[in-house]
């Protein structure tokens, strides 16, 4: 039952093609913020959303289809709960030392200059992560995960990858 009312929402969301575009993923997320006064923040920016689009694109539509949209909603949602649990003071952001705890609950196991590097990439002039940020950097996390484990097909954690398919990788995400 909740699948369906899932499809109906998606469809509403994608129209005629069944795909969600940038646009319309910005559309959705904006207004499913609305409800949440917690997390505070001026909503996601179009160009967030043409990373987030990139990152889960698995069949290079340029768009996303209901499976990649239900996997994207399904990481937010319990990304956005990692937020909240961290966001004590509901400031909207979280400081950097949560942050890195915030990235092992969701399960990334990093090292320090990965979190220092998060930390410039995705933090505000006073090194915290805003909403927003913090899941765009999730959905980068896990979508650079995702490829490299697509490249590893032996799964000895090394990949080889020639400059254009580096650029392939770089480049759409
Ligand atoms: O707090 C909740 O119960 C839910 S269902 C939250 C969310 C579920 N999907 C979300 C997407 C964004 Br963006 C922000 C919050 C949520």
């Amino acid at each position: 039952e909740e699948d369906k009312q899932f499809k109906n929402i998606f469809r509403q969301i994608a129209g005629d093609d069944m795909e969600i575009s940038a646009d319309e993923l910005r559309n959705v997320l904006n207004n499913v913020l609305k409800k949440h006064k917690s997390l505070k923040t001026e909503g996601f920016a179009l160009e967030s959303c043409r990373s987030m689009i990139a990152l889960m694109d698995t069949d290079g539509s340029g768009k996303i289809n209901l499976d990649e949209f239900r996997h994207l909603w399904t990481k937010i949602k319990s990304w956005q709960k990692i937020f909240k649990c961290y966001d004590t003071d509901h400031s909207g952001t979280i400081n950097s030392y949560e942050m890195r705890n915030a990235v092992k609950d969701a399960g990334f196991q990093l090292n320090n200059q990965l979190y220092d590097i998060i930390t410039m990439r995705y933090g505000n002039r006073n090194m915290n992560i805003e909403f927003d940020s913090f899941i765009c950097c999730f959905v980068r996390l896990e979508g650079m995960f995702r490829a490299f484990q697509a490249f590893d097909k032996d799964g000895d954690g090394i990949i080889k990858l020639n400059v254009l398919e580096w650029l392939q990788l770089t480049m759409y995400a």
